[in-house]
């Protein structure tokens, strides 16, 4: 049984489910999961296909949520799918639009099942940081699907950078049969450990990556990854080299995986079919508790990347324009920036910025209005984000933000849904909780296009003023909270400048942005502009750690740049 409603609530919806299991006999007891299914505008027939499949296994009721938040209009719309329709379950779609996708967690808390688990998917897009999402934080596991991304390596990076216990992923699923023979082969006896190990498959599928970063860390062996047959997509084969001979598994086909032993090279066919949707998303809905071995494969199989410096290095160079004093810094610096900005607007119909405060960060900003203006920009198509801000009252006179509220914001006209400052003590959020909500807009901003992955940007420009310690945002030399680098912002405790509590974008995200324009002047920056220009070392000297995929640029005085 089906039913619309269209321009509604939770409430109604919640009160219609009701009624609708009384009007068709159907019972709510027996139901042991509220299972989130949360997207974009995308077709779900085949996550949904495998969802009902998959509640007759484990009854559950299923939320389908459907965001567009950039509609024009706002509203909701639903419909409930009880009795047949629904599998051994019932299912609620919710299309969520405009504003009211700004608020899913009150939204979707009326619809929850009572004191049952929460699994929330994402069968396509994710947040690079599930256990952070504002949904997935509700929910005990979080699935994602990194074969579902148009560039599922960077995505697995992602994840592997937000990743929290409780996370899983379905290329992991899809490797749970190989897993479990590969796990048998090598018990046989002699139990020797393998010299060489081979995994044969599309280079960059996420299955291919999790099976060689497990094979490593379980036989601390050194994995190679190398092409499978051009037809086959994903994991078509593993080898482990042994003294005593071979441990080979090859697909065979989409039924099966041919198995040879040391001493036994008798091709035996092993009847495991290639996992369909539903059977992957059946395994996650049967375990609750946190799978760590796939965390551990996620985690090593990207551990360099915690090293703050490959975020910056292999990008083009930075270079230096050294103006007169100070006033002509901020001159050539908006002049640069405002062209940046038009040329984005031009190809993608939008530009993101990123502000920053400071001595010459203010002044560049009110210029940076004038240029615009004077170019025509249209203020609709820039999304204005911050680099950093003191964690204090939202109208003090320390707040970044303020400071160009009337000389850029409003000078410009720019209107507030394109405005994101970063919250105030006023906000009524804890700094963490301000810091990791802050993060997450960037999140879901960027959709896919990550924070957390070295060649890809997200902000057109980002704009960072030098202190003279050679600070950058609210990134200081030798703080512990720069370590921070699995979020998008974090908070930092006892800022060695005042005011000790503040937020800031984190080194993967502050190397997100084709171009980075780095602001100084006057004699006390000369020393840390040296430093800066002396070799990437975020830990000592911040600013010498940033830069853009396109451009990095120094805007300097002659007194700044004394040093060079
Ligand atoms: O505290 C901060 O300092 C930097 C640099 O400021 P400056 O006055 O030395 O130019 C600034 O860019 C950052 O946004 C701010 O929070």
């Amino acid at each position: 049984m089906i039913t619309t409603l269209t321009d509604t609530t939770a409430s109604a919806v919640d009160r219609r489910l009701i009624e609708m299991r009384e009007e068709f006999a159907v019972a709510a007891q027996g139901r042991v999961l509220t299972l989130l299914i949360v997207a974009g505008t995308e077709d779900l027939a085949e996550p949904l296909s495998a969802a009902v499949q998959a509640s007759r296994e484990h009854p559950c009721r299923v939320l389908v949520l459907q965001t567009e938040p950039e509609a024009a209009a706002d509203g909701l719309d639903a419909e409930i799918r009880v009795g047949r329709d629904a599998g051994a379950g019932e299912i609620v779609l919710l299309s969520v639009r405009g504003q009211v996708a700004s608020s899913l967690d009150t939204l979707i808390t009326p619809l929850l099942l009572p004191d049952a688990p929460i699994v929330a998917w994402w069968p396509g897009a994710a947040p690079s940081s599930p256990g952070q999402d504002v949904l997935g934080s509700m929910a005990q596991r979080r699935i994602t699907d990194a074969r579902q991304s148009d560039s599922p390596e960077s995505m697995l990076k992602r994840l592997r950078r937000g990743y929290r216990s409780g996370d899983t992923d379905l290329s992991w699923s899809r490797i749970t049969h190989w897993r479990g023979l590969i796990a048998s082969a090598v018990e046989i006896p002699p139990l020797a450990a393998p010299t060489s190990v081979t995994v044969e498959g599309t280079v960059d599928d996420p299955s291919v990556l999790l099976m060689a970063s497990w094979l490593e860390k379980e036989l601390g062996v050194e994995a190679q990854i190398v092409p499978g047959p051009a037809e086959e997509i994903g994991l078509s084969g593993v080898t482990l080299v042994r003294p005593d001979g071979e441990i080979a598994l090859r697909r065979e086909s989409g039924d099966s995986i041919v198995m040879n032993l040391p001493g036994d090279a008798s091709d035996q066919h092993v009847t495991i079919p290639r996992r369909s949707l539903f059977e992957c998303l059946s395994e996650e809905l049967r375990r609750l508790d946190p799978d760590e071995v796939y965390g551990d494969a996620l985690c090593h199989a990207f551990t360099g990347i915690d090293d703050a410096s490959t975020f910056a290095s292999g990008k083009p160079e930075p270079t230096d324009v050294v103006s007169a004093d100070k006033d002509a810094v901020s001159d050539a610096a908006a002049a640069a920036v405002a062209e940046h900005l038009r040329s984005a607007i031009a190809e993608r119909g939008l530009a993101h910025v990123v502000l920053t405060g400071g001595t010459v960060g203010i002044p560049t900003a009110g210029k940076l209005a004038r240029e615009l203006s004077a170019a025509g920009v249209d203020p609709e198509r820039i999304e204005v984000w911050w680099g950093d801000e003191r964690f204090v009252a939202a109208d003090s006179p320390e707040r970044n933000d303020l400071a160009v509220r009337a000389s850029f914001v409003e000078a410009l006209g720019i209107p507030a849904h394109r405005v994101h400052p970063m919250p105030s003590t006023s906000s009524g959020m804890g700094l963490d909780d301000a810091a990791a909500w802050y993060g997450q807009q960037l999140d879901m901003a960027g959709g896919d296009v990550p924070f957390h992955t070295r060649g890809r940007a997200f902000f057109d420009v980002l704009l960072l003023g030098v202190g003279p310690d050679g600070h950058i945002a609210s990134l200081f030399p030798e703080h512990p909270d720069q370590k921070e680098t699995t979020l998008t912002a974090s908070a930092v405790r006892d800022s060695p400048k005042p005011p000790p509590e503040r937020i800031t974008l984190t080194w993967p995200a502050v190397n997100s942005a084709r171009h980075v324009v780095l602001l100084a002047a006057g004699a006390e920056k000369a020393e840390a502009v040296a430093r800066a220009h002396a070799g990437i070392d975020p830990w000592a000297c911040p600013s010498s750690a940033v830069r853009g995929l396109e451009s990095t640029t120094w805007y300097l005085d002659e007194d700044s740049a004394s040093g060079l």
